[in-house]
């Protein structure tokens, strides 16, 4: 086990696709989404997946998340090989070990933040750790609004409560699928701020599909996909970096 210099965690494995393809129809339709990605995604880690539209961003992160299925290769979620479970088990794997955010916020409109956040927890039955809540909370800085409903608050403020709901029950593994797409700049970099905090302070991992180079400047770590594969990856990113790194691509996904 080595020691990752930026964060002094060890070096675990949250989560990882081998060889993992996914194909879509037959003859004419046939599609390669995913053409043999193999990818680790390291716990305390905050990963961005970029790539073009259609290079299969969305597909990698369903597949290693449990939402969907592949055809060849294996994932793994901790020492989980999602490809043994049957389906009711695979439901309960990503009830008590995933996290997920989407674009849009998914809130319930009757309910009010705190009891947005802790929702998924009531219903499967599970008490919420309090201190870890708490320190969750805290970080929303969202403390004085969570009598609040969602159409009291900003789409910001929704989207941190989304965000918290998915850290609340201490999940292995959060992945976001641009979860700052319906968010102008200044809400997006407080919800990304939030996210990266869960890592930093508290040792979370994270996921996230983007197309924006500004949010994969928060990760860690961003992998880039074209055609289906990756090509590149790229430590302690800036958005510039980023950028430049994207305008190697044509619109269709080629390297240039
Ligand atoms: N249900 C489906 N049936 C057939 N083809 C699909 C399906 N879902 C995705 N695809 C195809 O698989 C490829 C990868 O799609 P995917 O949504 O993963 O790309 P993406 O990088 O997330 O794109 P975007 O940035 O536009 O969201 C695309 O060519 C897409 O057309």
């Amino acid at each position: 086990m080595t020691i990752s210099p930026s964060l002094g965690l060890k070096d675990v494995t949250a989560a990882r696709a081998a060889g993992v393809s996914k194909v879509y129809g037959e003859g004419e339709t046939r599609v390669v989404a995913l053409d043999r990605v193999s990818v680790d995604f390291r716990q305390g880690e905050f990963t961005a997946i970029m790539g073009p539209s259609g290079s299969g961003k969305s597909t990698l992160m369903h597949c290693v998340a449990g939402l969907d299925s592949f055809s060849e290769g294996s994932v793994r979620i901790g020492d989980v090989e999602l490809g043994t479970l049957k389906d009711k088990q695979l439901t309960q794997l990503r009830r008590d070990r995933i996290g997920f955010i989407f674009q849009a916020f998914n809130l319930l409109p009757t309910l009010n933040a705190i009891e947005n956040i802790t929702l998924p927890m009531d219903i499967a039955g599970r008490t919420p750790d309090k201190e870890w809540l708490e320190r969750v909370i805290t970080m929303t800085g969202l403390a004085d609004r969570l009598k609040h409903r969602p159409a009291q608050l900003s789409g910001g403020q929704q989207q941190r409560v989304a965000v918290a709901r998915a850290l609340a029950s201490r999940p292995d593994i959060v992945f976001g699928d641009e979860p700052t797409g319906n968010l102008d700049s200044r809400a997006g970099a407080e919800v990304l701020g939030f996210l990266r905090d869960s890592v930093r302070r508290l040792g979370q991992t994270v996921v996230m599909v983007t197309h924006d180079p500004v949010a994969a400047g928060y990760a860690d770590r961003v992998v880039f996909l074209a055609d289906g594969r990756v090509v590149d990856e790229m430590y302690e990113p800036t958005a510039d970096g980023v950028l430049d790194r994207m305008k190697a691509f044509d619109g269709r996904g080629r390297a240039m």
